[in-house]
């Protein structure tokens, strides 16, 4: 449905800004960048001469496309109701209820249209999804993110052990053969850039032998993985008392082989040095979700203390514990995060926006083990970008023209963190142009 790869190798001229593993933030003004018929970046960097060739400054930059490494998509149906109540609660009230109703196909095809689109529009080109524990409603989510063109890891979501809510939990052998058929037929669709991932909700809501079951499959088909962890100290207690026989969080899922180099856990606002260590020799990665963190008062990530550790960690909205599907929003909410730990101890090293920024995008694609496809805009890598306007028409932002050349690009870059959807005038994954939506793809 989306747009056909170009029959030419295409070439894009003006500011591009992305981030490497050695600097955070690389501005390259007026340069080139050529996208071969398959859609990877073939040139880039390669600057010409200003004067010469007439380039002129504008208010527009390409930037990579955000990954978002955490986001249940069903839940997108009713963001905003995680102000009020703590995480137990709220799961309680109003996600299981809701994710129940996704055995309906109507329902889950209206819904995930909707988050795919939102999500695209808001700039995430790589997203992790939870979908639900119906195996059907979740290959819909892998096909309509097939479909609209977005690369996206799809979780059926697993949980035999849920005594909140008695509608919506499996058996552990449903849960291990659905996840089975659930991978089989994802993987047989051969979508391009949708890719299957093991889903156990979370300790406290699956069995041990379902945990170990789930590590297997993982193992056996080399597949993603991710799950919670650490999110709030009421639930670090409570996978104390139910798995004494675990050194720690981490540990329980350390011994059922579900801590991979494919492995994503959201939060981990509560881990200890020793569990974050675990992390790097085991290659797992975190997804810090600020918005959720907060909305639900679960807590607050040192992200400063993970990258000490050297931990990979990206950016997620969790939605809908985060109140918003826009990575736009979780660079914001994470800078403010940092911020906060700054107030309550002056001698932090608050994150910059740079460092974020690299969260956003490379960060994020590290996290879940796609570097070498997204994440910049490095020769090689798929084309995911966005073509960002800052003075958009009708958008948020008035731009002030400064004269001075190299505050003048800074200030544009900076406005990202007043940016919305309104300002991602193009996206691209792997050199398709995905938004603005085509004729087929508004439906
Ligand atoms: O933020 C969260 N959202 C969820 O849906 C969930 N399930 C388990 N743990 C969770 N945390
Ligand atoms: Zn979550």
């Amino acid at each position: 449905l989306c747009a056909p790869p170009a029959e030419v190798p295409l070439f894009y001229r003006g500011t591009f800004v992305h981030s490497t593993p050695q600097t955070p933030l690389l501005i390259l003004e007026d340069a080139l960048l050529g996208v071969n018929t398959h859609g990877k970046v073939f040139l880039c960097g390669v600057y010409l001469n200003s004067s010469l060739c007439g380039f002129l400054p504008c208010s527009e930059f390409f930037m990579p496309g955000m990954v978002d490494t955490h986001i249940h998509a069903p839940q997108y149906s009713y963001a905003g109701t995680a102000l009020d109540l703590p995480l137990l609660q709220w799961l309680n009230k109003y996600t299981f209820p809701v994710e129940a109703r996704f055995e309906d196909l109507k329902f889950a095809q209206q819904i995930y249209n909707q988050v795919v689109k939102r999500t695209l529009r808001n700039g995430t080109t790589t997203a992790c999804y939870f979908a639900t524990i119906h195996t059907d409603a979740s290959l819909l989510l892998g096909q309509i993110a097939n479909d609209l063109g977005q690369r996206a890891l799809v979780g059926k979501v697993c949980m035999d052990r849920n005594d909140s809510a008695k509608t919506y939990k499996e058996t552990s052998q449903e849960s291990q053969e659905e996840t089975l058929r659930f991978i089989k037929e994802l993987l047989e669709k051969k979508y391009p850039r949708v890719s299957p991932v093991v889903t156990p909700r979370f300790a406290l809501y699956c069995t041990e032998p379902l945990l170990g079951q789930l590590g297997a499959i993982a193992k056996y088909n080399n597949i993603h993985i991710q799950s919670h962890i650490g999110e709030t100290v009421d639930r670090m207690n409570v996978v104390k008392e139910l798995f004494p026989d675990s050194k720690s969080y981490t540990d329980v899922y350390n011994k059922h082989n579900l801590l991979t180099d494919k492995t994503v856990m959201a939060h981990g606002c509560y881990l200890s040095d020793e569990e974050l260590t675990l992390f790097r020799q085991t290659g797992a990665s975190l997804a810090h979700c600020p918005n959720s963190n907060i909305s639900l008062c679960s807590g607050l990530l040192d992200v400063r203390n993970v990258l000490k550790h050297k931990v990979k960690i990206g950016l997620g909205t969790d939605v809908a514990g985060g109140y918003s599907a826009s990575m736009l929003d979780a660079v914001r909410r994470a800078l403010e995060t940092s911020k906060v730990l700054t107030i309550q101890n002056p001698g932090y090293k608050t994150l910059t926006f740079e460092e974020v920024f690299r969260l956003a995008t490379l960060g994020g694609s590290q996290a879940l083990s796609l570097d070498k496809q997204t994440g910049n805009f490095e020769v090689g890598k798929d084309f995911d970008a966005l073509r960002v306007n800052v003075a958009a028409p009708g958008g948020p932002i008035d731009l002030i023209k400064d004269e001075h050349p190299k505050v003048g690009i800074w200030m544009l870059i900076i406005q990202i963190v007043n940016s919305d959807d309104r300002n991602i005038v193009e996206v691209f994954v792997a050199g398709k142009k995905v938004v603005p939506f085509t004729e087929k793809t508004q439906e």
